[in-house]
């Protein structure tokens, strides 16, 4: 008879066949904080370190039957959502993560891969804000991303931080925009509502010296969920979520010819688990 438990994560994301983001950046993260993974795919895509092949998209249909038959049997605590690349696959989401009560949803608003891909059509784009961003605990932005949802330029801290108050008050929940995309820096800051007002933490880092970042984005997201599903604050998943990525940064894994995976293990390898 089983008498032990521990808290599972979802992740409802693309698959990457080279490993380093999507699914199984997800599926690691969670992994390596100890917590169980389940997940829900949406697309099926050939890339490796150097680009994206093609992208298949998963029958919207097939997407919610995942997501019904992990809520029927093992619930998350925590639901990271990535790649959601049709409107179609991103209602029948939003349609089962109401119906089942999900909490503590992260969304990282995955529309372009760091080799240059894009991830996702202008139609998706629309139908993520108006249906998943409404459900979200937490947004997760890069610099491209926070410009083009916020409808404004950001070109140093003042407009990094302007910008995440802006989407707070756009979206109504808390906002992390990611600063992996400046030059001396990867600091973040994370802009959210509280009883006294709208509050802002920065999360900052000098850039560890590392060309390998393929799915920094996955991994700090499914990092934070997994964070939320131990019952942290949103400021302390975040701020133990940066710490992991940036071990998995300091790890200095060297794979493939283009930008490489992060070493997801880094806490094993080092002796710390
Ligand atoms: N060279 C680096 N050194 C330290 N932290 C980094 C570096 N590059 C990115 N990060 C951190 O990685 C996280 C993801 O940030 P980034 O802005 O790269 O997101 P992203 O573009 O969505 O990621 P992805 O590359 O997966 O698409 C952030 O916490 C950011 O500060
Ligand atoms: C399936 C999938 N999901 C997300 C990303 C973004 O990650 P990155 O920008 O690091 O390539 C990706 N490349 N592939």
């Amino acid at each position: 008879m089983g008498t032990s438990t521990l808290p599972a994560v979802l992740t409802i994301a693309g698959s990457d066949s080279s490993g380093g983001a999507g699914i199984q950046a997800d599926v690691k993260t969670i992994a390596a904080h100890g917590l169980f993974a389940e997940c829900a795919i949406t697309a099926i895509t050939a890339q490796n370190t150097c680009g994206v092949r093609s992208i298949q998209n998963i029958d919207p249909a097939v997407v919610a039957d995942q997501i019904d038959m992990v809520f029927e049997d093992i619930r998350p605590a925590a639901v990271k959502i990535g790649m959601v690349s049709s409107s179609a696959i991103i209602e029948k989401i939003a349609e089962r993560l109401k119906r089942w009560g999900a909490q503590n949803i992260v969304v990282d608003p995955v529309m372009v891969a760091t080799s240059g891909a894009r991830l996702i059509d202008a139609g998706a784009q629309e139908a993520l804000t108006l249906q998943l961003f409404p459900l979200a605990t937490l947004i997760t932005p890069n610099i491209p991303e926070a410009e083009l949802l916020a409808d404004t330029p950001i070109k140093d801290e003042k407009s990094q931080e302007q910008a995440a108050r802006l989407l707070v008050q756009q979206y109504g929940c808390a906002m992390l925009v990611k600063g992996g995309h400046r030059v001396n820096e990867a600091s973040d800051v994370l802009a959210y509502e509280t009883s006294d007002g709208l509050q802002t933490t920065w999360f900052t880092h000098p850039r560890v010296d590392n060309p390998n970042t393929h799915g920094t984005g996955c991994t700090l997201s499914s990092a934070i969920a997994c964070g939320l599903a131990q019952n942290l604050s949103l400021v302390d998943a975040v701020e133990a979520a940066k710490r992991y990525l940036t071990g998995a940064l300091e790890a200095q894994l060297d794979l493939g010819q283009g930008s490489g995976p992060l070493d997801h293990m880094w806490r094993y390898r080092r002796g710390y688990c």
